[in-house]
């Protein structure tokens, strides 16, 4: 696994943008072979997608070759509802770049059968050939797309209720009240985002702190559903300064050490 410690928000979403770009750049996509892009929602990603949208304006990458699959959806609200993570990747990404719409791809939570909606997803996901590159969030009890603790780590994509934490966490979303949380979900599993070719994790903030410790120190543990990036051949985390508080000094400088010259996000552009 790599770690890649930025001093700040605004570092971490430059570099993982530029980590992006300079993948889809180097796949060189093209209709019959497109670069396929795994995508989170929440907080953290936001200035990822902004800096992706400007490196896009600026000429630096193109989306018409890619396609994306996002990793969960609610199930129950409206797919235009404000809150929809079909709205927020259309508001925050989709419509500011060249993707064609036909290239999205997100799980649909008012799907009558949703059993048979995860299916049709994961056969799609295989039927473009997989996923080249799985950009993630994390929660702060460690759970990734809304694998909450003790999912399996071999789960596919399936609904799942959210914990508690979860629903007051993102009731941040829904003015305040925890009430107007869809209570389900439905995600791809954490064995469908191991099995992208490459996973890149944003953390951001003194309230991950402990989640990027069990990533990163402790072992691989269904409670920590992040900590299965330690098995993935290509893993790596992007995080803040505030993120390493709970890191052991010597895991903290042994990863500054040897990415040092990896840190800066121009170089990678
Ligand atoms: N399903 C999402 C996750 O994909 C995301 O990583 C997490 C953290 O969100 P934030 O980045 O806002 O802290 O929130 C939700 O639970």
């Amino acid at each position: 696994m790599r770690l890649i410690i930025e001093p700040n928000y605004e570092v971490v979403s430059k570099w993982a943008a530029a980590y992006i770009v300079s993948k889809i750049r180097k796949a060189n996509p093209t209709q019959e072979k497109p670069f396929v892009l795994g995508l989170p929602t929440g907080s953290t990603p936001l200035g990822t997608y902004k800096e992706l949208i400007a490196l896009y304006k600026a000429g630096a990458v193109s989306f018409k070759n890619v396609i994306t699959f996002n990793m969960d959806e609610y199930i129950g609200i409206p797919e235009d509802h404000p809150e929809s993570y079909h709205t927020f990747m259309w508001k925050n990404f989709f419509s500011h770049i060249d993707i064609p719409k036909e290239n999205v791809n997100i799980l649909d939570g008012n799907a009558e059968d949703t059993t048979a909606e995860c299916e049709r997803y994961e056969a799609k996901i295989k039927a473009v050939g997989g996923i080249d590159l799985f950009m993630g969030g994390v929660g702060s009890d460690g759970h990734i797309a809304f694998n909450e603790p003790c999912s399996s780590l071999y789960s596919r994509t399936r609904d799942k209720e959210l914990t508690t934490d979860t629903i007051i966490a993102n009731s941040r979303f829904f003015d305040n009240d925890v009430n107007k949380v869809p209570k389900t979900a439905l995600t791809v599993g954490v064995a469908t985002i191991l099995d992208a070719r490459e996973v890149l994790i944003l953390i951001s903030g003194h309230n991950k702190a402990r989640a990027l410790r069990q990533a990163v120190e402790e072992g691989v543990n269904h409670k920590w559903t992040i900590s299965m990036l330690q098995l993935h051949p290509k893993g790596i985390i992007v995080c803040d300064e505030a993120s390493c508080e709970e890191l052991t000094v010597g895991t903290y400088k042994y990863f500054l050490d040897i990415e040092s010259q990896w840190l800066d996000p121009q170089k990678m552009l």
